[in-house]
C-alpha cells in the first residue's frame, strides 16, 4: 500500500459466528480493516461500537472459503502467549458473492501489508517488498509514472481519444459472447473504463486491478454506476504482486505506448497473462503489430538541424559557443519525433513487427531487434524511419483494429519518427537496408538504434542513429498539411500499405476535442 494511504479499510457483512461458543453477531456487522499501533487487525462488531473483542492479528490469520458467501477466519494463538491463550475462528457470512470475493482480495493485500511492515531497510524507512517490477524499474520511473496516471486529467486525455476509447467500446461490445458469464481482469484499469465495458457485456466478475492513487477515482465511478459496480472489484496495487481469489477467462488492458512498446507495460500485460489467465484464455487486444516506412521530409529534417545553430555562436556575450556544437546537434538528432504526418512522405511499403501477446514472452520484450529492407519507390532523399502501430482485437463475432496509421484518423499516440543526422540518396527500385534495434531500460522505455543503408554507384552510404524513446521531441498535436513545395515526388502508392489492414468505422474517427500527446509522462 502506498506511503500515505489510509491504512483503513471496511466491509459490511451478513452476520459472524464465534466457533468456540457458537455466539452470533447478526447484521450488518462491520469488518474492519486498520494498522493500529504497528499491528494490523482485522475487527469485527456492530456498526456503531467496533470497540469489540472480535480482533484478529491479521498476520496470525489466515481465511479459508467455506462457500460462495461464506468462510472461515482462523487466529492462531500468538508465539508470545501460547500457555494461556488459544486459537479462534469464526466463520463469516457475506451478503452475496462478490462481497466475499472484495473481502478476500483485500485479506490478501493486507497480509502483504504486514510483510511490508515487518521488512523495515537499514536506514529505518518501510519499503515495499521487491517485485519482479521493482526490480527492472527505478523506483523514481516507477513513482513518476503512477503519479502521472493517478491523475484524473491524464486519465481524462485518453478517454477524450474516441479512436482509441471507442474501439475498444466497439472490439467489448460487439464481441459479447467472448464476455458474457466470464471473469475478466483488467490490467492497468485507470479509470475502470473498461472494466465498465466488459461489465456492461455481461461479465460474471472483473477484477480491475490498478496500481496508481486512480484506483480510488475508479471505486468512485464504478460504485456510481450501480448496475455495474456489482459485478466489479477494484484491486489496488501492481499485477506483478497482487493476488486473486480465481483465474481469469479473459483479459483486457490498454498497455501500448509511442512505438507500442514505450512504457515497457506490455511486460506487465504478459505478466498477467501468466498469473491470471486460464490456458487459452482470450486477451483484448491479443495480437500488436509496429510498422515502419522510411520517410522524405526536408521540413523535418531542417528543423532538427537548425535547432543546434545556436551553439555556432563565437561571440555569445563575448562566449564561444562552439565546442558544445556538436553535442547539441547529436542531442537534437537523439529525441524522436512524436507528429501526425502526411503518409504521402513515405518512399517505400512499410515492413511490420508482430508481437503476438498470448505467447510472447516476457524477457522477450527486453531486447527487439527488426531487420529492415525497402525498396524506394522515387528518387528522394531519405531522411529516417517513420513507425507506427496497431493491435487486434481477436474476438469471437468480429475481428477489430485500432491503428495509429498516418493515414488513419489521428490518435493521442500520433506517430514516431527517428531521424537521420546525414539523409541517404535514393533512385527508384533502389535497395534500402538496415535495422531497427531496440533496447529496454530501466525508465521504463527503450534506447533505439537505427541503421540504413543504400547503394551509391559502388558505395554503400550509411547513417546510423541512437535515440531515447523516453525523450521524445512532441512536434505539434494537429496533422501538417502536405505542402507541394516538398513533394520531391508525391508518392501516392505508398499509402495504400497501411490500409490493406484495419478499416475503421466512420463514426470513429471523429476526435471532439484536440489530442494532446502525455509530454509529462515521456520527459519523466
Ligand atoms: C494507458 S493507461 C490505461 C487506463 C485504462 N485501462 C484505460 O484504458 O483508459 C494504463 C494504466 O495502467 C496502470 N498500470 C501500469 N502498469 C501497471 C502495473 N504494473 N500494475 C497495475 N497497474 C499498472 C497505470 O497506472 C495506468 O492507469
Amino acid at each position: 500500500m502506498e506511503e500515505n494511504q489510509k491504512k483503513e479499510q471496511q466491509f459490511l457483512i451478513s452476520y459472524i459466528s464465534e466457533l468456540a461458543n457458537c455466539s452470533k453477531k447478526t447484521g450488518p456487522v462491520l469488518a474492519r480493516f486498520s494498522l493500529e499501533s504497528g499491528s494490523l487487525e482485522l475487527r469485527f462488531g456492530q456498526s456503531n461500537n467496533l470497540i469489540d473483542d472480535n480482533v484478529f492479528n491479521v498476520k496470525n490469520s489466515q481465511l479459508f472459503k467455506l462457500g460462495p458467501a461464506e468462510s472461515l477466519c482462523i487466529s492462531e494463538a500468538s508465539e508470545a502467549n501460547k500457555e494461556k491463550s488459544y486459537s479462534r475462528g469464526i466463520s463469516i457470512q457475506f451478503r452475496n458473492e462478490e462481497e466475499s470475493r472484495a473481502f478476500h482480495c483485500a485479506f490478501e493485500q493486507w497480509k502483504k501489508e504486514v510483510v511490508v511492515q515487518e521488512s523495515p531497510l537499514i536506514n529505518g524507512v518501510v519499503s515495499t517488498s521487491k517485485s519482479k517490477f521493482d526490480d527492472k524499474i527505478e523506483a523514481s520511473s516507477a513513482k513518476m509514472y503512477f503519479h502521472y496516471y493517478g491523475q484524473l486529467l491524464h486519465q481524462q486525455n485518453m478517454l477524450q481519444d474516441f479512436v482509441r476509447t471507442g474501439t475498444y467500446y466497439s472490439a467489448v461490445i460487439e464481441n459479447r459472447v467472448d464476455f458474457i458469464g466470464r471473469i475478466v481482469v483488467d490490467v492497468g484499469a485507470g479509470s475502470g473504463i473498461l472494466s465498465l465495458f466488459a461489465a456492461q457485456a455481461g461479465a460474471k466478475h472483473v477484477y480491475a486491478i490498478e496500481a496508481s492513487e486512480m484506483a480510488d477515482y475508479a471505486r468512485r465511478l464504478i460504485a456510481g454506476n450501480p448496475i455495474l459496480s456489482e459485478k466489479i472489484t477494484v484491486i489496488k496495487g501492481k499485477v506483478e504482486d497482487v493476488e486473486l481469489p480465481e483465474k481469469a477467462d479473459i483479459l483486457i488492458s490498454e498497455p501500448m505506448g509511442t512505438l507500442l512498446v514505450n512504457e515497457r507495460m506490455l511486460e506487465s500485460y504478459v505478466i498477467a497473462r501468466d498469473r491470471f489467465l486460464v490456458q487459452n484464455g482470450k486477451m483484448f487486444p491479443g495480437v500488436g503489430r509496429i510498422h515502419m516506412a522510411p520517410f522524405s521530409d526536408e521540413y523535418l529534417y531542417m528543423e532538427i538541424a537548425n535547432k543546434a545553430t545556436f551553439w555556432q555562436q563565437q561571440n555569445y556575450f563575448g562566449v564561444d559557443l562552439t565546442p558544445l556544437h556538436g553535442s547539441a546537434y547529436q542531442g537534437y538528432f537523439s529525441q524522436p519525433v512524436v507528429d501526425a504526418f502526411d503518409s504521402r512522405l513515405l518512399v517505400a511499403p512499410a515492413v511490420s513487427h508482430v508481437i503476438n501477446f498470448t505467447s510472447v514472452k516476457e524477457e522477450d520484450l527486453y531486447e527487439i531487434d527488426v531487420p529492415l529492407r525497402f525498396f524506394s519507390a522515387v528518387s528522394t532523399r531519405i531522411h529516417g524511419l517513420a513507425c507506427w502501430f496497431d493491435v487486434l482485437f481477436n474476438g469471437s463475432t468480429v475481428q477489430r483494429w485500432l491503428t495509429t496509421a498516418p493515414s488513419a484518423p489521428t490518435t493521442h499516440w500520433y506517430q514516431l519518427r527517428c531521424v537521420l543526422p546525414q539523409p541517404l540518396y535514393v533512385m527508384p527500385g533502389q535497395e534500402i537496408t538496415g535495422r531497427l534495434h531496440l533496447v529496454a531500460h530501466k525508465a521504463q522505455s527503450y534506447t533505439i538504434y537505427l541503421t540504413l543503408s543504400a547503394l551509391v554507384g559502388d558505395m554503400l552510404q550509411t547513417s546510423y542513429v541512437k535515440l531515447d524513446l523516453k525523450e521524445p521531441y512532441y512536434r505539434m498535436s494537429q496533422p501538417q498539411a502536405y505542402s507541394a513545395a516538398q513533394d520531391q515526388q508525391p508518392n501516392q502508392l505508398l499509402q495504400s500499405q497501411d490500409t490493406q489492414f484495419p478499416s475503421r468505422d466512420e463514426d470513429g474517427s471523429i476526435l471532439m476535442e484536440p489530442l494532446s500527446p502525455n509530454p509529462e509522462l515521456h520527459s519523466l
